[in-house]
C-alpha cells in the first residue's frame, strides 16, 4: 500500500508596510526558523531597502537555511512619503498590488532553490484582501493581529453597536457607557472605542479589513491568556481557532536566550540613535521619564509644546523621542519658548528615534509616556513600568483604557493635552501613584514572562502552531 506523502510546510509571511507591524511578523518569523520550517518574509521594496539600511536583519536571518526575503511593491510611487498623513494611501497602494501577489503566489519564484511550494499564508490582519487569493489557490490562510485582542472584539462587535443604537453616537456625550460589547460592559465609554467609532460612516479601510480578517479559520494574536483571557473567552465563541503567543518580543528573547534581556539587534525602519543610552547612564535610579508616541502618530505644534511645558513644569529628568515627520502642522516659523530649550538643558534629551526595548529596561526610566500603540504597551509591561497613555488613533483608545481600568498599571491621558494634565500625570506616575502602579505592573509582568517561557500558554500556543501547520492541520 502506498502511503500517502504529506508536502513540506512551508509559510509565507506578509506584514502591513508600517513599523509595527513589519516588526512583530518578523519576531513571529523568527519564531518559526527555529522550528525548521521554511518561511518566506514578503516585505515591501520601501521598506525592505529601509530594514536593510537600518538593522541586522539580513545577517540575522541568513543563519536560516529555510528562509528567505522576498518583496513586492507597496503600490505607491517611489518618491511618496509613506508618513501617517497619507494613512489611507498605504492600505489603497498595497491593495492595488493584490494581482502581482496573486502573480507571484502561482509563479515559480517561490520555488527557486528546490524550496517547497507555499502550504500557509500567514497575513497581517490589516490586509485581510490578500486572503482572498490564498484562497482562491486552496492555500490555507491564517491571520495575525498585530494589535491588541480587546481592539479585535470592539471591532469584531461593530453590528451589535449599531443593533443596539449605540452607533452612530446620538449626542456627544462621550463618557457614555457602551453595553454592546460583551465583557467591556462596565467600564467601556464612547471615548474608549477605537477611534474609527469617532464618525458616524463606520467605512474606514482599516477597519473593514480588520473585520474582514476575523472571517479567517485561524487568528494569531500578538498577547498573553492571562492579560486578556476574559475577552479571549468572548471571542472564542465566535472565531474559529485562536493562537494567543505573546509577548512576541519577549517569545522570541526567551527562546533565543533563555533571558528577557533586549537584545542589540532590532526590527527599525529608522536610525536608532544610541546616544540617549550614555545619557541615561548618568542619571538617577528610577528618575526618567521616557516619551514615545510610536512610528506613525501625529501631534500638532501646539500640542507638542503643551506636553514640552508640562514635562518642565514637572521637574522631571525625561527622554523624549520626537520622529522629524511626527509635527503635522510642523511650521519652522513655530518658535520654541526659550523657558522649554533652557528647561531642558540640564533635565532633558531628545532623540529623532531610540532603542526603545533597551530605553525601557534602564534602570534610570521610571515611567512611560506613551500614545498605547500595543507593541509599546507590551514592552513596557515586561519592562515592568508604568504608564501614562496618550492615545491618538485606532486601538489605542482602547487599549489606554485596559491600561488605566482593568490592568491599574497606568494612567489615561485620553483627549487632554494641556501643560497642567501633563504635569500632573507625570508627577503622579513618578512620585504619588508611583507605588501602587508599579505593584499591578511586576504582577502582569511576572504574568506576561511566565507565559512566554517553557511550558507558558504562549509558549504552548506557539507549538501548536507549528504543530498545524506543519501537519497542515488548517483549514482554507
Ligand atoms: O524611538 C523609538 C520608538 C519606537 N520604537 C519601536 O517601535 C515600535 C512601535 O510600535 P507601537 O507601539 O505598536 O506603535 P506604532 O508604531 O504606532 O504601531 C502601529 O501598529 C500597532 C500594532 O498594530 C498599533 O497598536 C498602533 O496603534 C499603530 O500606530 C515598538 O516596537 C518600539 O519599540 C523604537 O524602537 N524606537
Ligand atoms: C491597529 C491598527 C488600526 C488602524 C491603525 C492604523 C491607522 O492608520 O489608523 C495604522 O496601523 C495600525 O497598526 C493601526
Amino acid at each position: 500500500m502506498e502511503i500517502e506523502q504529506k508536502p513540506v510546510a512551508h509559510v509565507l509571511i506578509f506584514p502591513f508596510p508600517a513599523q509595527g507591524h513589519v516588526n512583530s511578523m518578523l519576531m513571529l518569523a523568527e519564531l518559526l526558523c527555529f522550528s525548521g520550517l521554511h518561511v518566506t518574509f514578503l516585505n515591501t521594496e520601501h521598506y525592505h531597502q529601509r530594514l536593510l539600511r537600518f538593522t541586522d536583519a539580513q545577517t540575522r536571518f541568513a543563519s536560516f537555511s529555510k528562509f528567505r526575503f522576498e518583496t513586492i511593491s507597496d503600490g505607491l510611487p517611489v518618491d511618496h512619503p509613506r508618513s501617517a498623513s497619507y494613512a489611507e494611501d498605504l492600505i489603497t497602494g498595497i491593495e492595488s498590488v493584490q494581482p502581482v501577489f496573486r502573480e507571484l503566489m502561482i509563479s515559480n519564484h517561490l520555488k527557486l532553490d528546490n524550496r517547497p511550494p507555499v502550504t500557509c499564508t500567514i497575513i497581517d490582519g490589516l490586509i485581510a484582501f490578500f486572503m482572498d487569493v490564498s484562497k482562491e489557490l486552496c492555500i490555507p490562510s491564517v491571520s495575525f493581529q498585530t494589535a491588541s485582542a480587546c481592539y479585535l472584539w470592539a471591532c469584531f462587535c461593530y453590528r451589535n453597536l449599531i443593533e443596539t443604537g449605540e452607533h452612530p453616537f446620538a449626542d456627544n456625550d462621550m463618557d457614555n457607557l457602551i453595553t454592546g460589547v460583551p465583557g467591556m460592559e462596565s467600564f467601556l465609554r464612547r471615548r474608549d472605542l477605537p477611534s474609527f467609532y469617532r464618525i458616524k460612516e463606520l467605512n474606514d479601510p482599516y477597519l473593514t479589513q480588520t473585520i474582514n480578517s476575523t472571517q479567517a479559520s485561524a487568528t494569531i494574536i500578538n498577547t498573553f491568556e492571562d492579560l486578556e483571557g476574559p475577552i479571549l473567552s468572548q471571542m472564542r465563541l465566535h472565531f474559529s481557532k485562536i493562537y494567543t503567543i505573546g509577548p512576541l518580543h519577549a517569545h522570541l528573547s526567551s527562546r533565543r536566550t533563555n533571558s528577557f534581556a533586549p537584545s542589540d539587534s532590532s526590527n527599525s525602519l529608522w536610525e536608532v540613535d544610541r546616544s540617549c543610552m550614555t545619557w541615561l547612564d548618568s542619571q538617577p535610579l528610577k528618575s526618567v521619564v521616557y516619551i514615545s508616541f510610536g512610528s506613525s502618530a501625529l501631534m500638532t505644534h501646539k500640542e507638542m509644546i503643551e506636553i514640552w511645558h508640562g514635562l518642565v513644569n514637572s521637574r522631571k529628568r525625561f527622554l523624549w523621542v520626537i520622529r522629524p515627520d511626527s509635527i503635522e502642522d510642523d511650521d519652522k516659523k513655530c518658535q520654541i519658548p526659550e523657558e522649554l530649550t533652557e528647561g531642558t538643558k540640564d533635565k532633558g534629551y531628545m532623540v529623532e528615534w531610540c532603542p526603545q526595548e533597551q530605553v525601557l529596561v534602564h534602570p534610570a526610566v521610571g515611567g512611560f509616556v506613551t500614545h498605547s500603540g500595543w507593541n509599546s504597551t507590551l514592552e513596557s509591561i515586561i519592562a515592568g513600568l508604568p504608564m501614562v497613555c496618550w492615545p491618538l488613533m485606532g486601538d489605542q483608545q482602547i487599549n489606554s483604557r485596559y491600561v488605566s481600568e482593568v490592568w491599574k498599571i497606568g494612567l489615561d491621558m485620553k483627549d487632554i493635552c494641556n501643560r497642567s494634565m501633563v504635569e500632573k500625570m507625570v508627577n503622579d506616575l513618578m512620585h504619588n501613584r508611583r507605588d501602587e502602579l508599579a505593584r499591578s505592573i511586576d504582577e502582569i509582568s511576572q504574568m506576561a514572562k511566565k507565559s512566554v517561557s517553557e511550558g507558558g500558554t504562549s509558549w504552548c500556543n506557539m507549538e501548536v502552531l507549528i504543530e498545524d501547520i506543519k501537519s497542515m492541520n488548517l483549514k482554507v
